[in-house]
């Protein structure tokens, strides 16, 4: 149960988090909002009680004897390690702690409860994006219980600050009155944030010993936290990505199995090294702060001083020198202290807590450099502390020149969907031609190369044979205008009349891939969190009617956005049917450049200051949020036809668009799936 709501009585015996969470959305689904809250804080609560006891039988297990992992093996040449010794020492390691956990589950949670233990990672990530709150908020909003439905909306914000939706309530909720300053807060309250910056403002005004047990309390509870988030890498819930699953090394053989143990456990501790250490990210900001630990400590160090501590802060500081042995300002505060103290100064050495964090952090990083060196796997180390002579002499020189890359230690870090999209490999050719800098708005992109020539022809004579007017067109703000000819496809009839022959089925197929490509874009580009699904592709063809252009005043697509309703006289944009609300993002797929106007522009909220203007051309897609922030339209097509694949983005997957929703469920007049679908057109 998170602090900042009251305490429910205790729903005996314990259900796992992940049915209770299922259960609420059903309940909240069928607008059942007081038992969707009862059922939505029940999972919560519940979650947290799983996390704690994960926690302490993680920490229990690991010491118990015998099941430490083993030391890596000494790189002499004469020493006794034959292939495969270190993973089978790991692999009892492992079992033995496996066991362990699930016995200590079961005394602490019922067997039941130990069931719900296992929960699978995109619930657990779920969790970590405060997705409960976000349905709570709306049924609290439901239930008039403004103050709850704030500070719940506030907690699923503060984790998803680039969340559109929650961003828009945001808005709302501030503008609304009734509602108070103080309920915009935090109901997971990551206490050692709000701890440190109590402390840090202290500290300003002098009053050090009040700032003293806050900067303590900061101290711990962002150990604890850690601790709780480390603890979550390991146990039978991991589940792996589909990635990770190819990856996989087949079960046949002994050393087989070896390898699978090892690589679990390595991605297990790969898992707990990215959790927050001595690097950080406060909730709502993207940037981390480096060292976080140590300055912690540094502060704590100072303020203990100042007040006469000197012991205290000595200690602070020897455990500063545990991550930088070298660091030269604390050997001179070190110093000084101990002169102060003079004889009477008692045996002292850093705090135990830091130690602990320390040792075992280190650890685990030999066994990954290990591993990296030796079975091909990856390590990207967060810390910046992390002591040279632990990385084996061959990885050295490469991780010298990435460490040289820190962002903290030169540059500013990126914003984080730019960082992200770094690692993302970019379809073959796929340029990004401008970003949303460049564009004048926040969530807006132009790439290039999605499409050979080739393929324009295709999906343009695809058009040609299958596109008619009105098909696809049943939006109520059409965009037709007098001046120009209308025609549809949606890839539902591409599929049925390539299945019927009527026209090909390379088009047809290339339809269907030419929107996967623009999807995988779109989510890797906006959403590396979580996935987007296509709920609606059209291709589009808009052709200017000759004889009617002179003097055109009207444009082909008035200003509008996709997922509201555009108010240009307030700027405000409502999220209301019948504008299409679902849809997260947007993509413009252009095919060609052979006629005259039509350039796509966005505009600021009042539908007539041009921020950004494209050019389409075949192959470039233009991606960008579908909310308020992106108005946009199309200038007049005077001359020629203008041909667009047409895609919106839903994080919600019960919005898919049917054809594609079906291609899993194989249920959809049997060409449903995309065996059937892009296959058996193929
Ligand atoms: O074709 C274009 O460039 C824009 C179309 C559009 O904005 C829409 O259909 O919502
Ligand atoms: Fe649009």
């Amino acid at each position: 149960e998170p602090p900042g709501l009251a305490q429910l009585p205790r729903l005996a015996p314990l259900q796992s988090p992940d049915l209770l969470y299922a259960d609420g959305l059903r309940a909240y689904a069928a607008g059942a909002w007081e038992r969707a809250v009862a059922l939505l804080r029940e999972a919560l609560r519940s979650r947290a009680e799983v996390g704690r006891a994960r926690r302490d039988c993680g920490a229990w297990c690991a010491a118990e004897p015998g099941n430490e992992l083993p030391p890596v093996p000494s790189s002499d040449p004469g020493s006794d390690f034959s292939p495969g010794t270190w993973e089978r020492l790991l692999l009892r390691a492992a079992l033995r702690r496996a066991e362990c956990v699930s016995q200590c589950a079961v005394r602490r949670l019922g067997s039941r409860g130990a069931a719900g233990h296992r929960v699978v990672r995109a619930l657990r990530d779920a969790f970590r994006r405060r997705e409960p709150y976000n349905y709570l908020q709306r049924a609290y909003y439901q239930l008039k219980k403004l103050d709850l439905a704030v500070a719940a909306a506030h907690t699923f914000y503060v984790a998803n600050p680039k969340h559109i939706q929650i961003r828009e309530d945001m808005v709302k909720y501030h503008r609304m009155s009734g509602v108070r300053r103080q309920s915009f807060r935090d109901l997971e309250n990551l206490s050692h944030w709000a701890a440190y910056d109590e402390g840090l403002e202290l500290l300003k005004r002098q009053e050090v010993a009040e700032a003293l047990p806050l900067l303590e309390e900061a101290l711990k509870e962002s150990l604890a936290q850690m601790e709780n988030c480390r603890a979550e890498c390991e146990g039978p819930e991991e589940q792996l990505t589909e990635e990770e699953e190819e990856e996989e090394i087949q079960l046949e053989s002994q050393s087989g199995l070896y390898e699978a143990i090892a690589g679990h456990w390595i991605r297990v501790l790969q898992c707990r090294q990215r959790c927050p250490g001595a690097v950080a990210t406060r909730p709502g900001q993207d940037s981390p702060v480096p060292d976080f630990l140590p300055s912690q400590l540094w502060r704590l160090q100072e303020a203990h001083a100042q007040v006469g501590n000197l012991s205290q802060a000595m200690e602070n500081a020897l455990s500063i020198l545990l991550f930088y042995p070298e660091d030269e300002a604390v050997k001179e505060v070190l110093d000084k202290h101990q002169k102060l103290l003079g004889e009477q100064s008692p045996d002292l050495s850093a705090r135990e807590d830091i130690r602990h964090f320390v040792l075992q952090s280190v650890g685990e990083k030999k066994l990954l450099y290990y591993a990296m060196e030796h079975l091909g796997t990856s390590f990207k180390d967060p810390d910046p502390w992390t002591p040279e002579d632990l990385i084996p002499e061959g990885l050295r020189k490469k991780l010298r020149e990435d460490l040289e890359k820190r962002p903290w230690d030169s540059k500013p870090p990126e914003p984080e969907s730019l960082a992200k999209w770094r690692d993302v490999h970019f379809l073959e050719g796929v340029t990004l031609t401008q970003d949303a800098g460049q564009l004048n708005g926040s969530e807006r992109a132009v790439l290039d190369g999605l499409l050979s020539r080739a393929e324009c022809e295709i999906l343009l004579q695809l058009a040609k044979d299958a596109a008619k007017t009105g098909d696809g067109y049943r939006s109520r703000r059409s965009p037709h205008t007098p001046h120009e000819h209308f025609e549809g496809l949606t890839v539902l009839r591409a599929a049925q009349l390539a299945r019927s022959g009527a026209v090909g089925r390379e088009g047809a197929k290339l339809l269907l891939e030419a929107s996967e490509r623009a999807r995988t874009l779109t989510q890797a580009y906006f959403s590396p969190e979580g996935p987007l699904h296509l709920s609606f592709t059209h291709l589009v063809c808009r052709s200017a009617i000759e004889g009617e252009q002179e003097q055109r005043m009207d444009l082909s697509h008035p200003v509008h956005a996709d997922n509201c309703l555009l108010d240009p006289y307030s700027g405000e944009c409502w999220k209301e049917p019948p504008a299409y609300t679902h849809r997260d993002y947007s993509g413009l797929l252009y095919l060609n450049d052979d006629f005259q106007g039509g350039d796509l522009f966005f505009t600021e909220p009042d539908a007539l200051t041009v921020t950004a203007q494209v050019r389409p051309q075949c192959g470039r897609l233009v991606a960008f949020s579908s909310g308020g922030e992106n108005p946009h339209g199309v200038w007049a097509v005077t001359k020629g036809r203008r041909c667009t694949l047409a895609l919106w983005h839903t994080r919600a997957p019960e919005h898919m668009e049917q054809v594609r929703e079906n291609r899993r469920t194989r249920e959809w007049e049997g060409i449903g799936n995309r065996a059937a679908l892009v296959g058996g057109l193929g």
